[in-house]
């Protein structure tokens, strides 16, 4: 159950870091971690163990989404660009006609090549695919970089997860086996500045959602906008803190805990103005969703509950805005060459 909280935690990670941490340092942070998943659901973490610091993830971000539509397009899933192959990773345009969800995005994977081909060939949304990357030239070392942040976030996830299993008496390696083939998905978000009606109705760029899975870790930039629902159901906004990331859990993570975590409602106001930075960009984030392997059975921690992951993925994916069915996209995409634009 969350609770009537009027700002979100903050956990320190600076020890985790340290070659001195102790296992009191890490039992403290387990009941930290615990605590706040349990009454919010979200935390602040901040010295997190990343060599990234917030400017060089938003730079990595910006650069992405300054590439011409072109390039980008180049990139598309095969929902948006009939003549490409990839089916869920890449990237996806803003869809107009999601008024309240309007951002583009790119999604990565692991990277890794998936074991068989065998089972896979055909389906509609191939959960273990291969990445797509921009040309070198117009992205730069802009893949080694993603790669680097998508193995750091994945270590940063799975330390966070050793210490909340332990919270919740099972032995630190509980988790293990959701590393083997772990489909975690890394995610950069652009939010295009959006006009500025003279009304005072609320106005979101992300609807209300719980995220699916089991834990989120989320760059945000300074744009601000992101609010969490506590129990009284108020808004409780979750401004970016320097040098901080968010964490939250998902519906999985909380089924495995047995209740015991929740995973919190959240949405994203679209802000006024353009960008914290005042570059008339918008707002960027960008969310590490750490998730299990396609194939990994997911029990939760009193034998209850279990799911194949993958499973889980393809029930959840309907009421996912990124893959609801393509009605239109703009008249822009729409005339490139290769464009798809019917429903799926
Ligand atoms: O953009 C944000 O700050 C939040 C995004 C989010 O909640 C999500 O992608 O699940
Ligand atoms: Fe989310």
């Amino acid at each position: 159950m969350t609770t009537t909280f009027s700002s979100l935690p903050v956990v320190e990670l600076g020890s985790l870091g340290s070659p001195s941490t102790t296992q009191e340092d890490l039992g403290r942070l387990g009941h930290q971690l615990y605590d706040a998943f349990a009454t919010t659901g979200f935390a602040y973490l901040t010295n997190a163990p990343l060599s990234f610091t917030h400017e060089d993830v938003f730079q990595l971000a910006k650069e992405f989404f300054q590439m011409s539509q072109e390039e980008k397009m180049r990139l598309a899933k095969n929902t948006f660009v009939r003549a490409n192959s990839n089916t869920y990773r890449g990237y996806f345009p803003p869809q107009p006609g999601q008024k309240d969800n309007l951002k583009e995005g790119f999604e990565v994977g692991s990277g890794r090549a998936p074991a068989s081909k065998a089972g896979r060939r055909g389906v509609k949304f191939d959960l273990s695919e291969g990445n797509v990357w921009p040309a070198e030239s117009a992205f730069q070392d802009g893949r080694a970089r993603l790669e680097k942040l998508y193995s750091e976030l994945q270590d940063l996830s799975s330390i966070l997860l050793s210490l909340l299993a332990v919270e919740l008496s099972k032995p630190a390696d509980f988790f293990a086996s959701y590393l083997e083939g772990s489909i975690s998905t890394l995610r950069l978000l652009h939010y295009p500045p959006q006009p500025d009606d003279q009304d005072d109705k609320v106005k979101l760029c992300c609807t209300p959602h719980t995220d699916s899975g089991i834990l989120t870790l989320l760059h945000q930039d300074q744009t601000g906008g992101l609010e969490v629902q506590n129990a009284a159901g108020d808004w409780v906004p979750a401004p970016y803190i320097p040098g901080s990331i968010i964490v939250n859990i998902g519906d999985l993570l909380s089924q495995v805990s047995g209740g015991r975590l929740v995973a919190t409602m959240h949405r994203v106001r679209t802000s006024s103005g353009y960008g914290a930075n005042g570059d008339g960009m918008g707002r960027f984030s960008v969310p590490f969703f750490f998730e299990p392997g396609e194939a990994c059975l997911v029990r939760s921690v009193d034998g209850r509950e279990a799911a194949v992951y993958g499973e889980h993925v393809r029930r959840k994916m309907g009421t996912w805005v990124e893959f609801q069915d393509v009605v239109a996209v703009s008249s822009d995409t729409a005339t490139q060459p290769g464009i798809a634009v019917e429903a799926y």
